[in-house]
């Protein structure tokens, strides 16, 4: 049975402005930067042996304290981008006029073909996500992956394999540096591939980011 582990990056400036990042960027907090070296704490413990990463900079730097934790190399890739929110990147939540609200709005209560303009579809963004979750099945036998990368895309990813549409992510709470767990098995009892065994877990953070409070 293959074990991968799906972390989401530590807080950011922009998640504690409330600003929509995408496929835009901003830098890890203090707190980010704590929950990261927490979530790497569990990594080690758990024997991580790869660690596959996003390639934006909030990604890039939870899996560089991650991949120091745990003595391994990273791999990018940017199939684990978070969705492209087009013309809604880098703009606060509270500045959004009714229009562009209703576009976020469609993409958050799971409307199956919603998307901002210029931006990408939740089912767009599973199917790369699946490529890239697919692609640790080439790794050697024992191997024990740890993929780091965004709320949307990682919500999209279990949200499908539950066997639910891509648009039902955001039904998921994926906070901040949490963990979830996907098995690739063929079980008598269960459906064969892709299983959730655990999905967003925070045990190991000390407190919640300041986005989440907000929510
Ligand atoms: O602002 C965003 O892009 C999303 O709502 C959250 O994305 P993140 O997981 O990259 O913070």
């Amino acid at each position: 049975m293959l074990q991968v582990y799906l972390v989401r990056h530590g807080e950011t400036q922009w998640n504690a402005e409330r600003r929509i990042q995408g496929q835009s960027d901003s830098a890890l907090t203090e707190n980010g930067e704590r929950q990261a070296w927490q979530v790497a704490g569990r990594a080690r413990a758990l024997g991580v042996t790869h660690i596959i990463s996003s390639d934006l900079g909030r990604t890039r730097r939870t899996a560089e304290i991650i991949a120091e934790a745990c003595g391994c190399d990273i791999i990018f890739d940017e199939r684990l981008r978070e969705l492209n929110m087009g013309v809604l990147e880098r703009r606060k939540m509270d500045t959004l006029t009714e229009e562009e609200e209703g576009w976020r709005r469609r993409l958050v209560d799971g409307t199956p073909d919603g998307r901002i303009p210029e931006g990408e579809s939740m089912q767009e963004l599973s199917n790369r996500m699946h490529e890239a979750l697919n692609a640790c099945r080439e790794l050697p036998e024992g191997s024990r992956p740890l993929l780091v990368s965004h709320g949307m895309a990682l919500g999209g990813l279990v949200s499908t394999i539950l066997g639910l549409p891509a648009s039902a992510e955001r039904r998921l709470r994926l906070r901040n540096c949490s963990i979830s767990r996907v098995d690739y098995q063929h079980s008598p009892w269960l459906a064969s591939g892709w299983v959730v065994e655990t999905a967003g877990d925070i045990s190991h953070l000390d407190a919640p980011a300041l986005d989440e409070l907000q929510r």
